[in-house]
């Protein structure tokens, strides 16, 4: 049996190519170099015409532990593929990098930064696998989650997926984004104990197998709490589930708080409607509707279309897996790297993907929003040294398609990535979890409805400022040079 170590570090939660790279770093004496690093994706996730950034507080988590425990070092000495003056290197390491970021709950878009880690090259290549675990889950979770309340518009949305999600840190911090993107309440109940989320829930259909009846499981369950909400379809909703709720209801009066029912199978809309009629014709007017089935946006906004009479929706299984699209595709590219003179140098990586040029240099990403009525022109992504608030007006330009450009006057620029550490030292206070949320909401009030419908939105402009655009085209166009002087049989 493989030797037991305790799990008491997450700094091995790396790929083993990214140790094996740094020991040959530090093997060549070049592990301090300065380099840049960002993290980007390519596509829209579900072709969504935004998407909610979140991660940042378990990076956050993870950045303040990053060293190597006993541990670590006995089981890669383990492994006998690192050298001894490798692990005592690895034993004293301290991460010292400046990490910038979008704060949680911005919008991003593709193709550009949402992370930026400058320091040394080993320090930086260290922590790419765990960035990109982390964020490509949490930002495609509650980018799920906004989609899915922008349908549900002002109704409750719970978030119902632990049974379902991939495992217990998908529970987690999937409904911790989830709440990020809109939702209003989780039925996990760690998360409402570590997150301070709000806790929510019914019962199952158990609690009415367990007595065999609606009627009696409701009693039982009246009797010992204040609010209820009875699951009505463990037989049949129309016929005994509604009529056994309204019934504890009325012999309950005011020693409960009726709160209403949840469907979880048959046809909803039909089903709520009967409902509906039900609980209005006995008086209970302000007993709400819960739905649960395997809802997404898209059904929601069918039942929706159907006229359904569902107050909150209970959404598990479709959320915490990211159903339609199970990943972000976001990576981490060096940007810049330190010559042998001391200069940084920015660096490229090349495709015959155009997708998957990268772009060169250290930037910044600046939201370009209208003075007027603050609503979003796009979003500029220029080098560091640049900054368009110097600018009376900005030349906006499609950085493939060229021709389709604008220029905006009138405007106002906000950087987007912002200082998190500062060589190693956390210099950013996260905000309370509800206002992470709430900013989420405000943030989305800058964008047109063209580019917030669910269906096929506009494509938000995310251009390259002239320097920065520049500077790749130069930067292609050297390697290209470079490459056509190889000779490897000369
Ligand atoms: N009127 C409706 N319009 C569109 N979709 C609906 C409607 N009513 C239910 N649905 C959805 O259709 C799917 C029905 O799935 P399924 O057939 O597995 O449910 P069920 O048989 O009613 O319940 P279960 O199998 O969970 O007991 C679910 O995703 C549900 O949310
Ligand atoms: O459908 P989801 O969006 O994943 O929401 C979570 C589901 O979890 C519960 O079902 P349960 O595990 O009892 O199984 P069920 O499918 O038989 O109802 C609940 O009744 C929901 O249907
Ligand atoms: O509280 C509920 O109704 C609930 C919780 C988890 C999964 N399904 C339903």
């Amino acid at each position: 049996m493989a030797k037991q170590y305790p799990d008491d570090s997450t700094t091995l939660h790396t790929d083993a190519y990214e140790l094996s790279m740094i020991q040959t770093y530090f093997e060549k004496g070049i592990q301090d170099k300065r380099a840049i690093f960002e993290v980007y994706f390519r596509q829209m996730p579900f072709r969504n015409g935004f998407a909610v950034f979140a991660g940042l507080e378990h990076i956050i988590h993870y950045i303040e532990n990053c060293h190597f425990t006993e541990s670590d070092i006995a089981y890669l000495k383990e492994t006998e593929d690192f050298s001894p003056a490798f692990l005592d290197y690895l034993a004293n390491f301290k991460f010292k990098g400046t990490i910038r970021s979008a704060v949680e709950g911005e919008l991003v878009f593709n193709n550009e930064p949402m992370i930026q880690v400058e320091g040394p090259l080993a320090d930086c290549q260290l922590i790419e696998t765990a960035v990109l675990n982390i964020v490509n889950y949490q930002t495609l979770i509650a980018t799920k989650a906004a989609r899915i309340r922008s349908v549900a518009g002002n109704d409750g949305i719970m978030e119902f997926g632990t049974r379902r999600a991939q495992e217990f840190d998908a529970a987690i911090w999937g409904t911790r984004a989830a709440y990020i993107g809109g939702f209003d309440a989780t039925s996990n109940v760690r998360a409402g104990k570590l997150f301070g989320i709000p806790i929510s829930g019914t019962h199952a259909h158990a609690l009415v197998q367990t007595y065999g009846n609606d009627y009696d499981a409701f009693k039982a369950y009246a009797e010992t709490h204040r609010d209820c909400v009875f699951l009505v379809d463990t037989y049949d909703t129309v016929k005994s589930g509604v009529p056994s709720a309204i019934r504890v209801a009325k012999e309950m009066g005011d020693k409960i708080n009726f709160q209403g029912v949840r469907i979880d199978s048959g046809d909803m809309a039909y089903l709520s409607k009967r409902v509906r009629e039900l609980l209005d014709e006995a008086g209970f007017t302000d007993a709400k509707i819960y739905a649960s089935n395997d809802l997404d946006e898209k059904t929601i906004m069918s039942l929706k279309m159907q006229n359904a009479k569902i107050d909150v929706w209970g959404i598990g299984t479709k959320l915490i897996t990211a159903f339609d699209q199970p990943a972000l595709g976001a990576v981490y590219k060096m940007v810049s790297i330190e010559n042998d003179q001391g200069e940084m140098q920015d660096t490229i990586k090349l495709s015959n993907n155009a997708e998957k040029v990268s772009t060169p240099g250290r930037k910044q990403v600046w939201r370009i929003t209208k003075k007027a009525d603050g609503k979003s022109e796009g979003d500029y992504i220029a080098l560091w040294d640049e900054d368009p608030r110097q600018a009376d007006e900005l030349y906006m330009f499609h950085p493939s398609y060229t021709y389709i450009n604008k220029t905006v006057t009138a405007f106002d620029a906000r950087p987007i990535l912002q200082p998190i550490f500062d060589e190693g030292r956390l210099v950013y206070q996260q905000p309370e979890l509800k206002d992470i949320r709430d900013l989420c909401q405000k943030n989305q009030e800058s964008l047109w409805p063209e580019y917030k419908r669910d269906l096929n939105p506009q494509k938000y402009p995310v251009d390259l400022s002239q320097n920065c655009w520049d500077n790749k085209m130069a930067l292609i166009k050297s390697i290209h040079d470079y490459v056509k002087t190889i000779n490897f049989n000369e």
